[in-house]
């Protein structure tokens, strides 16, 4: 890999696709996915649970396997491409991010609710302390104003984040706000900025283009829309793309195209499409990795996971809150029972 590409691929699927399979990720999986981008050329490969190192729990989904089994198998074959991993503060303690810097990892992506950033100044120092480049990760950044988007990636910069992302964890923004967003990071912060987007408006590629258009030179995608609610950029249509506008990534199409076809199509529970779950996390602007929890909470219940979304979006739940989709598919039902009553 040389250091010419205009644009740096993080590919997510071994993350953010974790969502999708309900974290059922094996280590051949893992093997197979990482040795195929690292052949591909794609400068960083993310691994870890859904929600980030620690994620594994009844909360946020169980994990089938240790995901640092699969970051030790990620890092056994890539010998290209760098291992990132993703920390939420609170779920993934200091503790994990020496255990994946030991096994390998180079790169922690340290990911806030995007007013929360002061929670993640220790994991960031400490990534820095271990050597790994990091990321500040500001996800549902639809939530809250340019100003403070701004204020708290400069937080990130003063904890030492080499790059800030806009995370568009809801697929909820359009093209122009995500224009106003990275035009305010790159006039105000000296990181580099990148951007993650969800594809549930089918907005993911046309912002993403919008975010380089403005200056972002990090960007996410995942193989096949591998990624929760309707998968993210994906990654080999984003690098035709990219070719085409004569934009270099380094990225090899054709072994993307083979990976997303005979490897990632078949790991897939079913094709990665905008249903109408996934619409309505974009449309209410609810976290993407809801999809599966309100989906759930639906059957159990006997109602539409639609109003779960709907009423998750209107209480402004942001990531974390998980328990709330029950309580919420609780309120439908009993509320739905009451009308029968009547
Ligand atoms: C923990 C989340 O899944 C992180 C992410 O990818 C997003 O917010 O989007
Ligand atoms: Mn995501």
């Amino acid at each position: 890999m040389t250091n010419n590409e205009d644009i740096l691929i993080t590919e997510v699927a071994l993350r953010d696709g974790s969502h999708a399979i309900s974290h059922q990720y094996t280590v051949d999986q893992v093997l197979k996915v990482a040795k195929a981008l690292n052949d591909a050329n794609v400068p960083y490969i993310e691994v870890s649970h859904g929600d980030g190192l620690a994620g594994s729990s009844l909360q946020y989904g169980l994990s089938r396997t240790n995901e640092m089994e699969l970051i030790e198998a990620a890092v056994s074959v890539a010998d290209k491409s760098k291992i990132a991993i993703l920390l939420l503060p609170g779920i993934g303690t200091l503790h994990d991010l020496k255990e994946a810097a030991n096994l390998g990892a180079k790169m922690a992506r340290i990911a806030t609710h995007v007013t929360e950033a002061d929670v993640a100044q220790q994991h960031i120092a400490y990534a820095k302390e271990l050597g790994m480049e990091t990321v500040g990760f500001l996800m549902m950044a639809h939530m809250a104003p340019v100003e403070k988007l701004v204020e708290q990636a400069k937080l990130m910069e003063s904890y030492g984040a080499d790059t800030v992302y806009v995370v568009d964890s809801a697929g909820y923004l359009l093209p122009e706000q995500v224009r106003e967003r990275i035009r305010a990071l790159k006039q105000s912060v000296g990181t580099k900025v990148g951007f993650h987007g969800h594809n549930n408006l089918s907005l993911a590629m046309a912002n993403t283009l919008v975010a380089i258009e403005e200056g972002a030179t990090r960007i996410d995608g995942s193989v096949r829309c591998l990624g929760a609610g309707a998968g993210n950029t994906q990654t080999e249509v984003l690098v035709a793309v990219l070719e085409r506008m004569g934009i270099q990534t380094g990225v090899d199409l054709y072994k993307m195209m083979d990976l997303a076809e005979d490897i990632v199509a078949p790991i897939l529970q079913s094709p990665q499409e905008i249903t109408k779950d996934s619409l309505t996390l974009g449309y209410a602007g609810v976290y993407s990795s809801f999809a599966l929890h309100a989906k759930r909470a639906a059957e159990k219940f006997n109602i539409d996971s639609r109003d779960i979304l709907i009423e998750l979006g209107k209480r402004k739940v942001v990531g974390g809150q998980e328990d709330m989709i029950l309580d919420v598919a609780t309120e439908i039902a009993q509320a739905k029972r009451s009308l029968v009553l009547k």
